[in-house]
């Protein structure tokens, strides 16, 4: 997969130089380009915001170099593969979820476009509309600053479910959120040697090597946890899925 990220902050994207993403791109899983967007300014002052017409609070992101920027990433595509889709952070965007993270690590091509200010010259959607799937998504219903951060918060989620990225292959076949029996459960709680630390032991289930037993506790654990926190998401998961536990038990 390839992706690019074209932003006034840069530097801010050097996380995607380490930890899972960063072994990715090492292993050439990932093909990560990160552009500065004052490169497509031609004012002394890499000028990139102006004032909203119609008034208002804050500054507006220009199309021109937005348009110049993509048109150079858009340009640079392998042939055969023209055609990204373009992914644009803003609190006003569908909601990211793992169902999205899915379907967008599908895609051979991903640009995002974080903005910064209040945000992009609507125009610049428009016109990139007319010819690429464009996904305007929300990362959670509080506002940020820029669209940086959430540009980090869903390469990690869809790097993780490229093949061959997470070091045991199950470990997203199991993540809440997932489809699958545990589908929108929580993780319960999970715990590892010593067997003893500050006076607390394990729960005996999870020593008794009785597969059955410990996957009906994970799942009691899941939905207890899920009911506390997450009560909306119980009603979406399959009751007949989540017998299987009780039956293995
Ligand atoms: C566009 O409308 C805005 C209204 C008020 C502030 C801002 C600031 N801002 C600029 C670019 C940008 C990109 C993403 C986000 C963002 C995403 C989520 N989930 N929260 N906040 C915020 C952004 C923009």
């Amino acid at each position: 997969m390839r992706l690019d990220v074209v932003s006034i902050f840069p530097e801010y994207l050097e996380p995607l130089n380490v930890s899972l993403v960063g072994k990715a791109r090492s292993r050439g899983v990932l093909d990560v380009r990160v552009h500065d967007l004052r490169d497509w300014t031609h004012d002394r002052h890499h000028t990139v915001d102006d004032t909203p017409y119609g008034g208002g609070p804050g500054m507006v992101m220009k199309p021109e170099p937005w348009g110049e920027a993509l048109d150079h990433v858009l340009a640079s595509g392998a042939p055969g593969h023209e055609r990204p889709v373009l992914v644009v952070p803003t609190p006003s965007g569908r909601p990211f979820t793992q169902e999205l993270a899915v379907e967008l690590s599908a895609e051979p091509w991903l640009v995002f476009t974080p903005a910064r200010y209040e945000g992009i010259d609507r125009r610049v959607i428009e016109e990139y509309g007319e010819r690429l799937d464009v996904r305007e998504v929300s990362i959670g219903d509080y506002v940020l600053a820029g669209g940086e951060a959430p540009v980090l918060v869903m390469v990690e989620a869809i790097a993780r479910l490229l093949p061959g990225v997470l070091g045991n292959a199950a470990s997203h076949q199991d993540d809440s959120f997932a489809p699958g029996a545990m589908a929108d459960l929580l993780e319960g709680p999970v715990y590892t040697k010593p067997p003893e630390w500050r006076g607390r032991g394990i729960p005996e289930v999870l020593l008794s090597g009785h597969h059955g037993r410990i996957a009906r506790w994970r799942r009691d654990q899941a939905f207890a946890r899920t009911t506390g926190h997450r009560p909306d998401l119980i009603e979406r998961c399959d009751p007949d899925a989540l017998d299987k536990y009780d039956r293995a038990a």
